[in-house]
């Protein structure tokens, strides 16, 4: 199916906007009326430009406060209609949307509704163009795609058709199969934009809130379902109204909005795709740093024996249980600071799982850094940060044993991974690693730091062998701040972190009454209490168990967490964040690091 974007989900100039879009793949563009009165390009300029890049103008909008109006302002809206018209004619789009009226002069009178827009059609007719009525949740008289129908019907006119709205449809709880009525041929447009569930005035919900299929709340795909089942045959649009990505940069976002549709049409099954490779576990996390001496001696507490060394790169392996972290340097990284840049992920088929994310439009990595490497599969998240598809242990043959003393027992394999987004990824950042890597997303939850609001949400494998918490602040000036981790699991939280400090490695204080408040929540025996206090381990607990975790003093952008999960807890300590990005921040603050 053709696959379109309307120019306000994307940020920029229309030229900006027309090129994020063709160059993300798309077959054409919903051009709203504010794009084209702000481009310094004539109607037939922009003609020029879709063609050149290869896009169709699918949708011309809005049209707003059209119809059911007394004769006189009915003259008027047609005087207005005529000119939209004429411009539509010069931009070769051939459907132009009319939203439901919110006018204060509209009566609640479909007969008069389906009259006026038909008269609307007529002229639409003489210019060799479509008009498609939309229901706004927010109408003043018509606010369901039923009722909207129900008047398209009444007016039986060629010309004239309805446009269906996810949003519109989904946010006031109408049930969609009730689309299966209309015949596909009538439905002249279908625009989808998904949302999280918020408790919010619809109008604010839809023009702020709005995100794109599958990275909301909304169940987009069963929409999606009745309208093909009716026949329809345009365009798949996206409508999305969202403060982010009107900031964001449109190239990005307009891919963002591509990977969403494919990974749509995957689940309505009007496109294939490789099946998803579901990662069984995580192979290496990989630091890359131009100091290496403060990350070795971090390690080295931790109790890891630096067991390898690249063959060709400044990249040594450090190693416990199951536990590996690379440890990369050289000129390369000279900028930039210490940070957890790259992950190993265990890959039943590697090649097939970068397949994956090449066809939903992840940038594939070179397979090789040096002719001497063995060839790995790796492509680049939203971030930037790399993915290797790692199957048996094929990257490790570049890697020469060196000699080392044994490394401690304590840690058995990596827990998770904390990647903070950069402010305006975070949307993107869960598809993409839903979509991509075929894991599951559970609810965000936020999280307050003493400088902003934090919004975390984790994506899992179904065994927890591979989880990754994603994270994002509230504004553009977090990205600097904040810093990612490895969480290493161990059996004994509490002698892995007295084993660190003898070691000499610094933990994260945690403040007093933080324990005092765990003492009137749960019934913890005093000494217990006392040894969390000593270490900063910090304790939370779900329906299914515990978790203690500590963390270390942040060297650069990267922290190691030390967790013990018990019981089949399933969490990530979120109640705890708030008390450990405050700690973090007093050492900051003391430090100036
Ligand atoms: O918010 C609006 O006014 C508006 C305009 C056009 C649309 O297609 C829509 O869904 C909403
Ligand atoms: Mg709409």
């Amino acid at each position: 199916m053709r696959t379109s974007i309307a120019t306000v989900s994307l940020s920029g100039s229309l030229t900006e906007k027309l090129t994020a879009a063709s160059r993300a793949g798309f077959d054409g563009v919903e051009l709203f009326e504010n794009d084209l009165l702000a481009s310094p390009l004539t109607p037939e300029g922009i003609r020029a430009r879709c063609a050149d890049l290869g896009l169709s103008i699918d949708l011309y909008q809005p049209m707003r406060d059209v119809e059911a109006v007394p004769a006189e302002e009915f003259a008027r809206n047609l005087r207005r209609a005529r000119h939209t018209f004429e411009l539509m004619r010069r931009l070769g789009a051939g459907t132009g949307l009319v939203c439901s009226s919110v006018s204060p002069l509209a009566v609640d009178d479909d007969a008069l509704a389906a009259e006026q827009l038909s008269r609307l059609a007529d002229l639409a007719q003489d210019f060799g163009i479509r008009v498609a009525y939309e229901a706004l949740a927010w109408g003043r008289h018509v606010h369901t795609y039923d009722h909207a129908w129900r008047i398209v019907e009444r007016a039986d006119h060629p010309a004239l058709g309805t446009c269906l709205d996810s949003f519109h449809i989904l946010s006031c709880g109408s049930d969609p199969k009730g689309i299966e009525d209309i015949p596909g041929e009538k439905i002249f447009f279908l625009q989808l934009a998904d949302a999280p569930l918020l408790a919010m005035d619809v109008l604010r919900w839809s023009r702020h809130y709005r995100c794109f299929p599958g990275q909301g709340g909304f169940d987009v795909v069963g929409l999606v379902r009745h309208v093909l089942r009716t026949g329809y045959a345009g365009p798949l649009s996206l409508e999305v109204f969202n403060d982010v990505f009107r900031q964001a940069e449109a190239g990005p976002t307009a891919v963002d909005a591509r990977r969403s549709l494919l990974v749509l049409q995957e689940a309505v099954g009007t496109a294939g795709l490789p099946a998803p490779v579901v990662p069984t576990g995580v192979a290496f996390a990989e630091l890359v740093t131009s100091d290496t001496e403060p990350v070795s001696a971090l390690l080295a507490a931790l109790g890891f024996a630096r067991t390898a060394r690249h063959r060709t790169k400044p990249v040594d392996l450090w190693q416990q249980g199951e536990a590996r972290i690379l440890v990369t340097t050289g000129p390369a990284v000279r900028r930039g600071g210490t940070r957890l840049a790259a992950v190993g992920l265990q890959s039943p088929d590697p090649a097939a799982a970068a397949e994956r994310a090449e066809a939903l439009l992840a940038p594939v990595l070179p397979r090789r850094r040096d002719s001497r490497d063995a060839p790995l599969d790796a492509v680049a998240a939203p971030d930037g940060t790399e993915l290797y598809f790692c199957g048996s242990d094929r990257w490790r043959a570049d890697f020469d044993p060196v000699a080392h003393n044994p490394a401690a027992s304590g840690v058995r394999h990596i827990d998770h991974l904390a990647l903070t987004q950069p402010w305006h990824h975070f949307d993107q950042a869960a598809l993409f690693f839903r979509s991509v890597l075929g894991l599951h997303a559970q609810e965000s939850v936020d999280v307050a730091d003493p400088y902003g609001l934090l919004r975390s949400r984790a994506v899992t494998n179904d065994d927890g062998s591979v989880r990754i918490a994603l994270s994002v602040g509230a504004a553009p000036t977090d990205d600097t701040v904040r810093a990612r981790h490895v969480a290493l699991a161990t059996d004994d939280v509490v002698a892995a972190a007295r084993r660190f400090r003898a070691a000499g490695g610094r933990l994260l204080p945690v403040p007093a009454n933080y324990y005092d408040d765990l003492a009137a929540r749960y019934e913890l025996p005093e000494e217990e209490l006392s040894t969390y206090r000593e270490l900063g381990v910090l304790y939370d607990r779900d329906a299914h168990g515990v978790f203690r975790h500590c963390s270390t003093r942040t060297v650069g952008r990267v922290f190691i967490e030390l967790v013990q999960r018990d019981g089949g807890y399933r969490g990530y300590g979120a109640v705890d964040a708030p008390v450990r990005l405050a700690a973090q921040q007093a050492v900051r603050a003391v430090t100036g690091g």
